[in-house]
């Protein structure tokens, strides 16, 4: 069988997915893209073959499109996920699932009001084959129970438009889904600790930010966010337990030896560090939607969890403070 997408969001990723649903995913094929921008929404469009549907209402209830993908921009995320659970259709939606986890809880009602889970968060790195290694071991005992986990996301640079809130919202985001995953722990409290800035940044971003998190089990986080650090894609983390740590293994890439050094290069861009977790992930989602089998991937708790954690870490970078955590009691259907 192949099942109908119809995209929302043609940017960078939207590009991106189509770009795969098309020439590396099987049993799913684009049929229809819209975005705010039409002429972005003709051009991704035309890389599927797929029709430009010029609303995001029209495109989830058209009769072409099964289920949707969204790539909009993360405020406008819940409104159009509310939409397609109140069509009764599949969505996998990137990260963030929504910036204000009041949203985030407003998805959880309406998706167990429909009864079964539609909703899939683009939380990629769980389909990453180092963390996933993590993770076995972890689960495994294989460093005893979990200490501290030490994390950087470091990006090259980003745009004007990148304000200091999303090192959080938007970036550390991943940390706080993977760390929770890997883990298996909810997290109670978060500090944002601000090292002095670089100057290659635009003159309004806080960058670096520390993240420093407590979990429920008393384990410490620290993730560095650096988004204007220059030298390339850089993803680190490793998890110190009472009997060992686990490292994150960089991605595997020859190691050259000349001119008195060795060394390996460091990956740009994101496309590249996570390509083929990128590949993974939407395999297992169209294969699950194929098979009829439950979703499996991130769900809506996941990210509904994700934003709770950083809404408080922008506040905890406003006001310099310790911010409690507070989750609503997690409901028996995302159990
Ligand atoms: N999993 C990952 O590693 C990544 C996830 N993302 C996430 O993907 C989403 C998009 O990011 P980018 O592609 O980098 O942004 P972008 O700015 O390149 O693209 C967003 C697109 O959405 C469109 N759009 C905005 N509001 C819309 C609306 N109401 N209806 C229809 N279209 C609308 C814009 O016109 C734009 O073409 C964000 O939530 C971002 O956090 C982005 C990069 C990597
Ligand atoms: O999700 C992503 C972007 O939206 C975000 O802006 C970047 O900082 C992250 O590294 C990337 O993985």
């Amino acid at each position: 069988m192949t099942i109908g997408i119809g995209l929302i969001g043609a940017g960078w990723i939207g590009e991106e997915h189509v770009s795969r649903l098309t020439n590396v995913i099987t049993g799913a094929r684009v049929t229809a893209v819209s975005d705010i921008d039409l002429d972005r929404a003709a051009k991704v469009a035309a890389i599927a073959g797929a029709r430009v549907i010029d609303s995001p209402e029209k495109l989830i209830d058209d009769a072409e499109v099964d289920a949707v993908v969204i790539t909009s921009w993360g405020p406008v995320h819940a409104e159009q996920v509310l939409a397609c659970i109140a069509a009764g259709k599949p969505v996998f939606c990137e990260k963030p699932l929504t910036t204000d986890a009041a949203d985030g809880l407003r998805i959880l009602e309406a998706e167990q009001a429909h009864g079964s889970r539609l909703v899939q968060v683009g939380f990629m790195r769980r389909y990453d084959a180092g963390y996933r290694q993590m993770k076995q071991i972890i689960d495994a005992g294989g460093v005893g129970a979990p200490l501290m986990a030490h994390c950087a996301h470091r990006n090259p640079s980003v745009p004007e438009s990148y304000h200091s809130g999303m090192a959080t919202l938007d970036t550390a985001v991943h940390e706080v889904d993977a760390l929770r995953w890997l883990l298996d722990d909810e997290f109670v409290s978060v500090q944002v600790v601000k090292p002095r800035s670089t100057s290659k940044r635009f003159e309004h971003l806080t960058d670096p930010q520390i993240v420093l998190l407590e979990t429920a089990a008393g384990a410490r986080i620290d993730v560095e966010v650096f988004v204007n650090c220059q030298y390339g894609y850089d993803i680190q983390c490793e998890v110190v337990g009472e009997t060992g740590t686990v490292r994150l293994p960089d991605p595997a890439t020859p190691v050259v030896r000349g001119a008195a050094q060795a060394g390996f290069a460091v990956v740009q861009d994101f496309p590249s560090r996570f390509a083929a977790a990128f590949d993974v992930e939407l395999q297992e989602w169209t294969d699950s939607l194929n098979s009829d089998r439950a979703l499996a991937g991130p769900s809506a708790w996941d990210g509904y969890a994700a934003t709770v954690v950083t809404n408080a870490a922008v506040r905890a970078l406003e006001s310099g403070q310790i911010v409690p955590i507070e989750l609503t009691e997690r409901p028996a259907f995302y159990a």
